[in-house]
């Protein structure tokens, strides 16, 4: 964890060149052929088959240079001005083993409005991985997709072994940016859990410009959650970071109005799990401590290396918002459940309400391949009222329909 206050959001500056280092090109080799070996001898199947998150509405799509004056239908308001933009998961490479949907590469999708008239662009985020795996013309990365199963651990020591010869550099992060963006002290950041968010550009043409890894002056040395909240009156972003590897697995940092990241604070779990959103009221933080966990032992034996485990508690933490360490955190327990997404949390007297997209199990080995009914429990929305003075919490199902990535108007955000 970084020590001392930056001053201001820093961005690291990565060399542009060389990506692939003389030498490298023979390793880098010697790695494919390594790697066309762990695949014969698992005779894999998810390189034969045509994946289902590369197919149809999820199928690759190539960047778009700015396309200006678009036909319109209608009218555009002329008091109408800005960028409309969003981030999805894009592979750019073909992949040679597993594929999972968290896997692909970012991209940004524009859409400007200005005096009546649009633009539309589309442009990979210029991460470390995809600019290395650009300056080889091929995917070199360990993907989500390929933790299934045994052949999983020749794929960590074939990733390893990469990193080893000087074929891949994961120093500067292996994420892709893929998953949401966030704006915040005039900053468009581009997130996924994995790693630190990319800031992106905004030229006057509409096109999206990678800047480069943010790091926070140094302060920020683990994960950054893909789902930060800003707070519509303080202007201050309160966000996360889950670590796999490493104690306390959850960390919460909270970035002032001015971009200034304060001090780090430990939120202990037993165990890593996946920690995708978290929740701010106007007094508090709320952490989801729910039983998808990282299971290495379920993975060799031919599972995904999430697993969602019946055994362990399903759990909400609450924190007040600036406490500066865990020893005010309640856990409440709540019915066994995973949750992606909240849709926002509020105060009402004693209790906490908590609005979540609520799922009563998942497996996501299920929808590594196909997703159709019947081979998942869809999530509907789910209130949680978690009273502070008793310690009891409630949870109502609010409607019978699936529902999940709900958005609400950013100024309601924590009210
Ligand atoms: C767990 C992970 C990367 C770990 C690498 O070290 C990425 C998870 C991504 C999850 C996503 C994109 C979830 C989207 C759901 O809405
Ligand atoms: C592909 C995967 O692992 C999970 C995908 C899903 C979500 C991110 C949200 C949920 O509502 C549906 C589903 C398909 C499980
Ligand atoms: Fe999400």
């Amino acid at each position: 964890m970084g020590g001392g206050r930056g001053a201001s959001i820093r961005l690291r500056e990565e060399p542009q060149k060389p990506l692939v280092k003389s030498g490298s090109v023979w390793a880098a080799k010697l790695c494919d052929y390594v790697e066309s070996g762990i695949l014969w001898w698992f005779d894999d199947y998810s390189s034969k088959k045509p994946n289902y998150w590369m197919k149809g509405n999820y199928a690759p799509a190539d960047e778009t240079d700015p396309a200006s004056d678009l036909p319109v239908v209608g009218t555009i308001p002329e008091c109408l001005n800005g960028e409309f933009v969003r981030v999805g998961t894009n592979p750019k490479f073909e992949p040679v083993a597993g594929y999972h949907w968290f896997d692909g590469d970012g991209m940004i999708h524009g859409l400007k409005i200005k005096d009546g008239k649009a633009t539309y662009v589309s442009r990979f985020v210029k991460t470390n991985r995809l600019r290395q795996e650009e300056a080889f013309g091929a995917a070199k990365f360990i993907r989500l997709g390929d933790m299934r199963g045994a052949k999983a651990m020749f794929y960590f020591q074939l990733q390893k072994l990469r990193v080893r010869l000087g074929v891949l550099d994961v120093s500067n992060g292996a994420g892709t940016a893929n998953t949401a963006l966030v704006y915040h002290n005039k900053k468009l950041l581009a997130l996924n859990e994995g790693d630190k968010p990319y800031a992106i550009r905004v030229l006057e043409d509409g096109d999206l410009e990678t800047i480069g890894r943010v790091d926070y002056g140094a302060q920020l040395d683990h994960p950054f959650t893909a789902h930060p909240k800003v707070d519509p009156i303080t202007g201050e972003m309160f966000t996360f970071g889950y670590q796999i590897d490493k104690a306390p697995h959850c960390i919460y940092r909270v970035v002032g109005k001015d971009g200034v990241m304060k001090e780090p604070v430990p939120i202990t779990l037993p165990q890593a799990v996946m920690m995708h959103d978290f929740a701010i009221t106007e007094n508090y933080a709320i952490f989801m401590d729910l039983p998808l966990v990282i299971d290495g032992e379920h993975m060799v034996k031919g599972g995904f290396l999430f697993k969602f485990d019946e055994k362990k508690e399903a759990r909400l933490g609450v924190l007040p918002r600036y406490a500066t360490n865990e020893s005010q955190l309640r856990w409440f327990t709540i019915p066994l459940c995973y949750i992606f997404h909240n849709a926002n949390a509020w105060e009402e007297g004693d209790e906490i309400v908590l609005y979540s997209c609520r799922m009563s199990e998942i497996n996501l080995e299920m929808v590594m391949d196909e997703v159709k009914p019947g081979n998942y429990t869809s999530p509907q929305i789910y209130e949680f009222r978690m009273n502070m003075k008793t310690g009891e919490v409630r949870q109502k199902q609010l409607s019978i329909l699936s529902a999940d990535f709900p958005r609400v108007n950013e100024e309601y955000t924590g009210r």
